[in-house]
């Protein structure tokens, strides 16, 4: 688990230096930021269920996060298509990660990018497990819109927010209930 939990970090720092270089970003924009940045690692275990029709075993959410990488023992995750809302189910491929942009990089690039709002289903068969690992920056450090993303025609669409803004929102808001952090961001549709 250690060399996992390493070997993933570098592959999503990797992945942040793309997602900078397709801004228009020096690649290492913040990257020293994520290098001594938080890495929260969830195991989620989901049990067979009776009636997988009306349950999940996670509600849809996005991550607070930059990058989040998920393995997972069998399908269930969904994906929600921005384009109609459809949810698709992620495919379960052998030593293939799925990898989740977060609500930080969708404030870092000021509404380019968006969280991926996804879900886990549960299946009747078979136990599921997934480790998800989410890549941010440090509990008090502020992710803000990139300055260069932000000029007259595109003001700045979010408010600056720390890992510890979100933990202090989630002490008292269920995400269960729909409730989104980034939704208290946003300063304009
Ligand atoms: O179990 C899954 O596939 C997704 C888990 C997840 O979204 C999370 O831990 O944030
Ligand atoms: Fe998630």
């Amino acid at each position: 688990m250690g060399r996992y939990t390493k070997e993933v970090r570098k592959v999503s720092l990797e992945i942040m230096e793309a997602i900078n270089e397709s801004l228009n970003l020096s690649p290492t924009y913040l990257s020293s930021k994520m290098a001594e940045g938080v890495q929260v690692v969830a195991v989620n275990c989901y049990p067979p269920c009776p009636q997988p029709g009306v349950a999940l075993g996670l509600p849809p959410h996005t991550d607070y996060s930059c990058i989040t990488t998920v393995l997972q023992s069998s399908q269930g995750l969904e994906v929600m298509d921005p384009a109609d809302g459809t949810w698709k189910m992620v495919p379960k491929i052998d030593g293939a990660l799925q990898v989740h942009v977060g609500d930080h990089v969708e404030v870092l690039s000021n509404g380019l990018y968006k969280g991926v709002v996804h879900r886990a289903t549960v299946n009747s068969e078979r136990t599921r497990i997934s480790i998800t690992s989410l890549h941010s920056l440090g509990m008090d450090e502020k992710m803000k819109p990139a300055e260069e993303l932000v000029n007259e025609h595109n003001p700045k669409k979010y408010k600056d927010s720390s890992f510890n803004d979100f933990l202090k929102f989630l002490s008292s808001n269920d995400l269960a209930e729909g409730k989104s952090f980034l939704n208290t961001l946003k300063l304009q549709d």
